[in-house]
This record gives structure tokens, C-alpha cells and sequence, in this order.
């Protein structure tokens, strides 16, 4: 038996020191390059908002996929420590080539700005980003797991604090990425000509990456490093599909009952094998209801983009929710925990996830009362037996329009009137509408015809500057901007004469009147959801695995994320129901009925400690006769028996 004599700092191994700040370098250069990721395919590769989402969910759903391999290579093949080092090595390479692709000089042949060959762009980031999704996933279930091997069995209570420091250098990590990658990006460079940075965007993920490698390398003297047991994954498999095999074999009533499916794999396999995957099925079997909570953890996000509260600050709201952990980890930790325990309450683990799914349905239920406030500002929208339709007035004086067969609008010179009517006309909107006698040019829009309009435009909030051209004629005018707001303008022939003083506003959809701050409730509650459910899911996937397994349940743990990703991408295609808020309301319902699901099956679960079931079959195994299997096969003898007796029979007849 191999015995470590680790290095301690107040009570906790060093080596851990090293994994932690692994795991921060490792996050910063995922989420870095995961916060430029759209933006370059938007506006690099110049791919539609359609392809560049897709790519993107795709390549997220890469990343929660390939865990499973890093875990099987690791438990059953190289082990934990050679997995990160090979695995993290194809990462590295991997955010290389990304940064590489961004380049657009390399391909710039005619010094225009923009990269002449696409095809070998789009070829090498592809390559770029399978690599770190091989990477990134593959190393993921291996390093939480090695964290927890570096402790000893008398350091229970550090073991449950590295979890929580882990998910604390996660969300450092991500924090800074997505605040400094974007700002790389909008500084400009190039060797021909000045572009927007890519290469600097995406080539300090890459540097961190190679730092999260070298300092990974640098603990190697001071790891407790635990060599696999063989292709453990294939004795599983083998393991269980004997059992299904045996049962089935044994199916009929005379064969005594046995405690577990799985002891029927007793007549071949050891029954410590037998015991470990007893273990893990007993875990997986519990987290089947689990990825309906990361369906509603991912949908977060979108709250605020449909809400419509935070329309223009999609990029700033990533940074809420690291935020929120940094400063709920350690007051769940140090406050709220040790509160509730004396209390005399026992808030076991499973209790935890329970109560952080629930928190999650209140952010969705908080999200559903915001919505409903927010509807309350929209306009009427026509409803599905109704069109609307607007007119836009660029003669000189009042006209008067009928619409067939005796309805009326009064129009002024340069007003406009929104119609509702039964079945009559379709909608119709615009930004900018053309009165001028000539194409003009605006900033930052395609140039207008003569009275044409412009689709809607999306602009920033706060006040905004136009600049309108025709030839050699111009002026400015200025605006403020409410999120959530919609305004038409309409260009008089007269707007060069009066320096732009006769553009005419009209208020197409009022601003936002609820307050941003509403939305802090449901950050706030998802977030704290997260702490219960995510910091403790992986503290329990770890502390209930067999020794030789322990990636595996981590990859088991994470895989709970993918499916639920994959269920948002499934509910995104089958689309919404009419209003947002019943969409809220119903995800928190099934979120509570999922909870109400897992809590029954918690109760169920007894805790256990791997190592000492693991210890107890080993002393089972060395005084406990076979009765068993001795059983079974003298049925099978009898068994047999019987076939030939009918056998014979039958000749016979
Ligand atoms: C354990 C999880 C499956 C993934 C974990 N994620 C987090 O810790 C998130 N809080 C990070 C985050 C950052 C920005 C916006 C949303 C979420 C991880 O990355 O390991």
C-alpha cells in the first residue's frame, strides 16, 4: 500500500495551492474566449446572428459532452495527473490555433482589412475550437476530482472547503475573462492595416491556458497520484451486462430473489466491483431529475435579453452572476450553513440541492411578476385576428385617407397615425422615413432613397448623434434613447434649410418605465440556487464514488449540465408559448415538480462511505463462504436437468 506523507498549510495540503490556481487560469482562458467567440464569428467571419449562435450553442455542447471521455481515460487508462498534463497540452494547442485564425493579416493578400480566404479561417478556428472542446471537457471531471485525492481521510472538513474554494477560482477566473477579453478586442491592430484585436482577445486565453499547464506541472512533486485499476470502465460494462445476462437467464420464479440486479453478476465477478458500481448507479440514478435544473440556469440569461430591461447590456450581465458566487459561496459557508446547523437542522447535501432548485423556481416565478409589470408598458400589440397599419403624412398639409369601406384618419403634415383594424392591412414600421428629394446618407445606415424608409435600427442606450448627407450638404442632430423605447423619424424636404431642426420624433414604443433594479431579486435568487445545488452536487458526486471511480461521477455530475443545455436547445426549437411570463411560470412549476420528485428519491438514498463499504466486502471476501453462488449453481444444475429430462421426452413422443 502506497502511503503519502503530504506538505500541510494550516491544515490543508499545498498541492492544492497548485490546482486551484490551475482551475482559475483554466476558467479565465474558457470564458475569455468563450465572451469574444460570437462576436468573431459575427463580425470576422462575417456569419449571420443565425449560424454564429448556432456554432456556438454547439461548440458549449461539445464542451459538457467530452467529459465522459476525459473521466474513462483517466480512471481506466493514463490516470488523473497524466489525463490533465495530455489533455490540457490539445487544449493549449487548441486556443493557439484559435488565436492564429483571428489573424487577418495572414490571409489579407490585398491589405483591404478584411482576411481573402475565409475558407482557411473558418478551417483552422474550427480546428481551434474541437481541440478545446476535447480539452476543456476532458480535463474538467479529472481536476475536481485530483483536487479531492490530495486530502487525507482525517481532513473531511478541508475537503468540503476545497470544493467551495474550487467553484470560487472558477468564478474569479470567468469574472476577469469576461471583463477584459471584450476590451482586447476593441483595441485595434494589424500589421497592414488596423483591425479590431482578435488575436490579442483570444491570444491571452491561449497564455493562460499554457500558464494554467505550467503550473499544473510545477505541483507535480508534491501530488498524491492514484494509478487507475486497469480498463475499469470496461470491467464495468462487462460486469453489468453479465448481470442483465444472468438475471435474464434466471428469470424464472424458482430461482431465489436476489437483493440487487446487480448481484447476479456475484457467479463471475468480484464482489467488490460488484459493490463500487452498485455505488455509481445508486448517484446516476439520483441525478436523472437534476438537468431540468440547468435547463432553467441557462434559460437565466435570457430573462434579461427578452425582458427587455437590460436590453443593450447582454455582455455586463455575464459578470453578474460571478459576482454573486464570489460573494454567496463564503456566505453560505461561514454564515448560513453553521446557522442552520445549530439550529440543530440537518442539511444534508441532498437537502442543499433540494432547496437550491427551489430557489431557482423563485428566480423564475420573480422573473414571471417582472415580465407581467413589463407588459403593462407595451403597447397593444394587434392579436392574431387584428393588422395594423401606419401612415406616414410627407405632404405639405392635412390629408385626410379613407380606408374602404367608411373608416377615416386625420393626418397632419408630417404626423403619423397608427390604424388598428379587422383583417385589413399589415404592419408596417420604420426608423428613418425619406421626405427629402434625394438619397441621403446617415451615419452608420445604408444611404435612402427618396421617400423610402429604413428598417429599425438598433442603437445604445443614452443620447445619440446623427449625421445626414446628401453631396455636399449635411447636418447633425442629437437624440436620447430609453431601452426598450422605438422611435420613427421623418426627413422633411426642408431638413438642410433649418440645420435638421425639422426632423419630426414620433414614439413608436415607450421606454422602459420598470426599474433595472427588479431584476436583482431574480439574479440574486438563481444565484443562490446555484450555490446550493452546483458547490454541493460537487462535493456529493465526489465523496460518494468508489476510490477508482471518482471521475467517472464527476463526468456523471457534469453530464447533468449537458442534457440540460441540450433541453434548452430543444425548447428554443419548439417554441414559445404567446406570453413570456406563463413561459416563466411554467418552468418554475416544473422545476417544483421535478424538486418534489428529487426530495423522494433523496430520501431514499442512504449516505455512504465508499472507503468503507469498499473495506468491509474485502474482509467479506476473505471469511464469508460463497452461499450464493453455491446456490445458484446448483439451480442451474437442477436447471439443466429439467431441459434434458423434456428433451428426452419430446424425442420420444
Ligand atoms: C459546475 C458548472 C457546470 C459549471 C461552472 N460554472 C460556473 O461556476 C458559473 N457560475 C460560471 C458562469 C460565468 C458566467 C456566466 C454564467 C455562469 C464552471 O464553469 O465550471
Amino acid at each position: 500500500m502506497l502511503v503519502y506523507l503530504t506538505a500541510e498549510c494550516c491544515g490543508y495540503p499545498i498541492s492544492i495551492f497548485f490546482i486551484v490556481v490551475n482551475e482559475f487560469c483554466e476558467r479565465f482562458s474558457y470564458y475569455g474566449m468563450r465572451a469574444v467567440l460570437v462576436l468573431y464569428f459575427r463580425y470576422f467571419l462575417l456569419w449571420d446572428d443565425d449560424l454564429a449562435t448556432s456554432i456556438y450553442h454547439a461548440f458549449v455542447a461539445l464542451c459538457y459532452l467530452t467529459p465522459i471521455l476525459g473521466a474513462i481515460i483517466a480512471d481506466s487508462w493514463l490516470g488523473k495527473f497524466k489525463t490533465i498534463i495530455y489533455l490540457s497540452i490539445v487544449y493549449a494547442i487548441g486556443q493557439v490555433t484559435m488565436a492564429i485564425s483571428t489573424i487577418h493579416d495572414i490571409t489579407d493578400a490585398n491589405r483591404d482589412g478584411t482576411p481573402d480566404n475565409f475558407t482557411f479561417h473558418i478551417a483552422l478556428s474550427m480546428l481551434g475550437l474541437i481541440l478545446i472542446a476535447l480539452g476543456t471537457g476532458g480535463i474538467k471531471p479529472c481536476v475536481a476530482a485530483f483536487g479531492g485525492d490530495q486530502f487525507q481521510e482525517h481532513q473531511s472538513r478541508q475537503l468540503n472547503t476545497f470544493f467551495s474554494v474550487f467553484y470560487l477560482c472558477i468564478n474569479a477566473g470567468s469574472l476577469l475573462s469576461t471583463l477584459i477579453t471584450p476590451v482586447l478586442r476593441a483595441q485595434e491592430c494589424g500589421i497592414h492595416t488596423q483591425q479590431q484585436c482578435y488575436p490579442l482577445a483570444f491570444g491571452v486565453p491561449a497564455v493562460l491556458m499554457v500558464i494554467s499547464l505550467v503550473v499544473f506541472i510545477a505541483g507535480s512533486g508534491m501530488y498524491v497520484k492514484t494509478d487507475p485499476e486497469g480498463n475499469i470502465m470496461w470491467s464495468v460494462c462487462k460486469c453489468i451486462g453479465f448481470a442483465i445476462k444472468n438475471r435474464f437467464r434466471h428469470r424464472s420464479s424458482s430461482y431465489p430473489k436476489r437483493e440487487h440486479w446487480m448481484d447476479w453478476a456475484n457467479e463471475k465477478y468480484d464482489k467488490l466491483l460488484i459493490a463500487q458500481i452498485k455505488m455509481v448507479l445508486k448517484v446516476l440514478f439520483l441525478y436523472i431529475p437534476l438537468p431540468m435544473f440547468w435547463t432553467l440556469f441557462d434559460q437565466k440569461v435570457s430573462i434579461c435579453h427578452f425582458s427587455g430591461l437590460l436590453g443593450g447590456l447582454p455582455d455586463q450581465m455575464q459578470t453578474v452572476n460571478p459576482i454573486l458566487i464570489l460573494t454567496l459561496v463564503p456566505i453560505m459557508d461561514r454564515l448560513i450553513f453553521p446557522l442552520i446547523q445549530k439550529c440543530g437542522l440537518n442539511f444534508s447535501p441532498l437537502k442543499r440541492m433540494t432547496v437550491g432548485m427551489l430557489f431557482a423556481a423563485m428566480a423564475f416565478v420573480s422573473a414571471a411578476l417582472v415580465q407581467i409589470e413589463i407588459d403593462k408598458t407595451l403597447p397593444n400589440f394587434p392579436s392574431s385576428s387584428e393588422s395594423q397599419l401606419k401612415v406616414v403624412n410627407t405632404y405639405s398639409t392635412t390629408l385626410n385617407v379613407t380606408i374602404s369601406p367608411n373608416e377615416h384618419l386625420l393626418i397632419e403634415s408630417f404626423g403619423v397615425q397608427l390604424h388598428t383594424s379587422k383583417h385589413t392591412y399589415s404592419t408596417i414600421s420604420c426608423m428613418f422615413v425619406n421626405g427629402y428629394t434625394a438619397d441621403l446618407n446617415i451615419t452608420n445606415l445604408d444611404s435612402i432613397e427618396p421617400s423610402a424608409t429604413t428598417n429599425y435600427t438598433l442603437v445604445n442606450q443614452g443620447k445619440r448623434d446623427f449625421v445626414l448627407r446628401h453631396g455636399e450638404q449635411w447636418c447633425e442632430f442629437s437624440r436620447k434613447f430609453g431601452f426598450g423605447a422605438s422611435y420613427t423619424f421623418l426627413i422633411p424636404s426642408t431638413v438642410f434649410s433649418d440645420d435638421c431642426e425639422s426632423i419630426t420624433e414620433v414614439e413608436d414604443m415607450k421606454p422602459n418605465s420598470v426599474h433595472m433594479a427588479l431584476q436583482i431579486p431574480q439574479y440574486f435568487l438563481i444565484t443562490t440556487g446555484e450555490v446550493m445545488f452546483s458547490v454541493t452536487g460537487l462535493q456529493f458526486s465526489y465523496s460518494q464514488a468508489p476510490k477508482n471511480m471518482k471521475s467517472v461521477l464527476q463526468a456523471g455530475w457534469l453530464c447533468t449540465n449537458a442534457v440540460g443545455n441540450i433541453i434548452v436547445l430543444i425548447v428554443a426549437e419548439l417554441g414559445k408559448l404567446p406570453k413570456q411570463w406563463a413561459e416563466y411560470l411554467l418552468f418554475a412549476s416544473l422545476l417544483v415538480a421535478v424538486s418534489i420528485i428529487f426530495s423522494i428519491m433523496a430520501y431514499f438514498y442512504t449516505y455512504i462511505d465508499p472507503a468503507e463499504i469498499e473495506a468491509q466486502v474485502r474482509k467479506e471476501q476473505g471469511l464469508e463462504p460463497e452461499e450464493m453462488e453455491k446456490e445458484t449453481l446448483e439451480m442451474e444444475e437442477k436447471d439443466e436437468d429439467q431441459k434434458n429430462e423434456q428433451g428426452v421426452k419430446q424425442t420420444k413422443i
